[in-house]
């Protein structure tokens, strides 16, 4: 059956939380929560293939690399490769001294048991289980009542106590979480985690975490964040309890739920890199740290070469980050379209060290996280003259004038439209070039003599006229108007720039030129040498050769 004209008959709304005075609206995150990555765990048991050891090694490895001290490694009971996985970071010595290896376990005896052989001696652990609590996986999974439900909470957290005592050279943190939680009705979440408390008894110096799952997300965040607030509100030993949250993205809203569930009062976010994880995925530790990296925020984990991490990721997880995700994906750097190219051009020229970042459309200054500036404008046919200027100064060092950007920039719109693809820094060089610099015809100015006496300058021009040489003289009150002179038409000088490209020996000069021939529109020209007295007249020719095709029918 496809879409219900009435979809209340199918779905309900989610129940507000009655919680009239929340205070987490009115908060802010100032501060990095605990982080612990579930990329090894819920990350891999999403996977169509999950990791090998070798897989698993290796992005165990990037996620101490940038700097997670809480790492879920595996569901020791689940599988062999899993069991031989935490055998292998315990026995040759992989967990640095302040990572903790963190291990999930259904609330099963057996299964407990197995999790906490697998961790036989390691120097600290997280060890965790779970129930579903919510009304729907009573009735329909366990087909158990809450009593019965809290009663295998309470054995297996007894059985938690009583297996850890046995390796009592492991520092031993425990962690429950009421799976469904978000679905769950909120007084029963916090009565089963009491009662766990009540069998672990914390105390500030040992706490417990209580990681609080949407396990399926299925509100809006507003209402994650009630939940959050109202479980700390409720929950016995406050004070020696970690609020963990653990938020999947099934609405896309996952980061904000976490976002606003951390200001709602919870100390320690489970994610994965780049948001992979059931289904629509975990939340995103990437984007969540990035987030507030750039609030001024020390996330407290180290994304100075993304793209590292990221391939990593992607070959571990057999899956690519999509080019729009926050922070990584290939196009989020990159602007294509014209007014969002010029603000860019013109923001990182006002840009200082010393001011907060404020370049337009760049939330991030790309370099923090490894990412050069190659990618940040991209020309294709929405793209205007700010893009096209910034590129030719940034890989040629060409700065056009700006009636000059809007006259190329109206010839690559053409040929990007001839083309229907996006013109790299090359092929616009390469069509300036064309355009401009070889604008030989009809007149190629092969050599010329200047002279200067008393602030009159005389010009003799060898010339190539249609494969014929000829000799042009001329004069003026400086050099370019001795040129005009000596031209065989009439041409008037609008405006003149001139600037260096490059520096010491190997600098040369870029000279532009508009000229207005006789009944013609305004024309630039350019032209480039060693000499910047040569690269003017050469801008004045290529001027005057581009009105003369276009006055010939040659150009447009
Ligand atoms: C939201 C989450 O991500 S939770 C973590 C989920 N991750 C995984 O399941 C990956 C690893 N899992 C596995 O390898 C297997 O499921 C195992 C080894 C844990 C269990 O395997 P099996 O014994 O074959 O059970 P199966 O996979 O069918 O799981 C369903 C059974 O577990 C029970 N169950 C589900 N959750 C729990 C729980 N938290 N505690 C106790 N029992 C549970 C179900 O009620 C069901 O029991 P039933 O067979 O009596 O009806
Ligand atoms: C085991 C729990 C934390 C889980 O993965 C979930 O609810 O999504």
């Amino acid at each position: 059956m496809s879409m219900q004209q009435i979809p209340a008959h199918k779905y309900r709304a989610f129940p507000m939380v009655d919680i009239p005075d929340r205070t987490w609206p009115s908060k802010t995150i100032d501060k990095a929560p605990i982080w612990s990555s579930s990329d090894l765990r819920d990350g891999n048991q999403s996977l169509i293939e999950p990791m090998d050891a070798d897989k698993k090694m290796k992005l165990f490895k990037t996620l101490v690399g940038v700097g997670l001290k809480e790492i879920e490694v595996a569901f020791p009971s689940a599988s062999q490769t899993d069991y031989d996985f935490v055998r292998e970071l315990i026995e040759n010595n992989h967990i640095p001294a302040d990572v903790y290896i963190q291990v999930l376990t259904q609330a099963r005896e057996e299964l407990i048991r197995r999790t906490f052989e697998s961790l036989r001696g390691v120097k600290k652990a997280i060890v965790h289980f779970y129930v579903a609590v919510s009304p729907s996986f009573r009735r329909i999974v366990f087909k158990q009542d809450k009593e019965s439900i809290i009663q295998t909470a309470v054995n297996s957290a007894k059985l938690f106590n009583e297996l850890a005592a046995q390796q009592p050279e492991t520092e031993w943190v425990f962690e429950f979480s009421p799976e469904t939680f978000s679905m769950a009705e909120l007084p029963f979440s916090v009565e089963i985690c009491n009662a766990v408390l009540d069998v672990w008894q914390p105390t500030p110096e040992k706490k417990v975490i209580l990681n609080l799952p949407a396990t399926v997300e299925s509100s809006m965040p507003n209402v994650y964040a009630d939940q959050i607030e109202w479980f700390c509100r409720h929950v016995n030993h406050r004070d020696s309890v970690l609020v963990s949250v653990h938020c999947h993205n099934d609405r896309g809203t996952g980061i904000a739920a976490t976002e606003l569930g951390l200001l709602a009062g919870a100390d320690r976010v489970e994610g994965c890199l780049f948001g992979n994880g059931e289904r629509t995925g975990n939340v995103d530790i990437v984007t969540l740290a990035l987030n507030m990296y750039t609030q001024g925020v020390d996330p407290k984990l180290d994304f100075s070469d993304i793209d590292a991490v990221r391939k990593v990721v992607e070959e571990c997880n057999q899956m690519t980050v999509h080019p729009r995700h926050p922070y990584v994906g290939d196009l989020v750097h990159t602007a294509f379209s014209g007014s969002h190219q010029d603000a860019i051009r013109k923001g990182f020229a006002a840009q200082t060290e010393d001011i907060y970042w404020e370049v337009p459309y760049l939330p991030i200054d790309p370099s923090d996280i490894g990412r050069s500036y190659d990618a940040v404008i991209r020309v294709n046919s929405q793209s205007g003259k700010g893009g096209i200027t910034y590129l030719l100064e940034q890989e040629y060092g060409i700065s056009l004038p700006r009636r000059m950007q809007i006259e190329f920039s109206q010839v690559v719109q053409k040929e990007t439209d001839r083309l229907g693809l996006e013109m790299t820094a090359k092929q616009i060089y390469d069509l300036l070039n064309t355009e401009y610099l070889q604008a030989h015809q009809p007149f190629q100015l092969i050599k010329h003599r200047l002279q200067e006496e008393n602030d009159i300058s005389t010009v003799d021009l060898e010339v190539n006229v249609g494969g014929k040489v000829e000799h042009w003289q001329g004069s003026g009150k400086g050099p370019l108007e001795a040129v005009v002179s000596a031209l065989p038409v009439k041409v008037e000088i609008m405006d003149y720039n001139e600037h260096a490209i490059g520096a010491g020996s190997t600098a040369n000069a870029a000279a532009y030129i508009e000229i207005r021939m006789e009944g013609q529109r305004p024309l630039h020209g350019i032209g480039i040498n060693e000499n910047i007295t040569t690269a003017s007249f050469h801008a004045l020719f290529s001027a005057v050769n581009r009105a003369m095709q276009i006055a010939n029918g040659k150009a447009a």
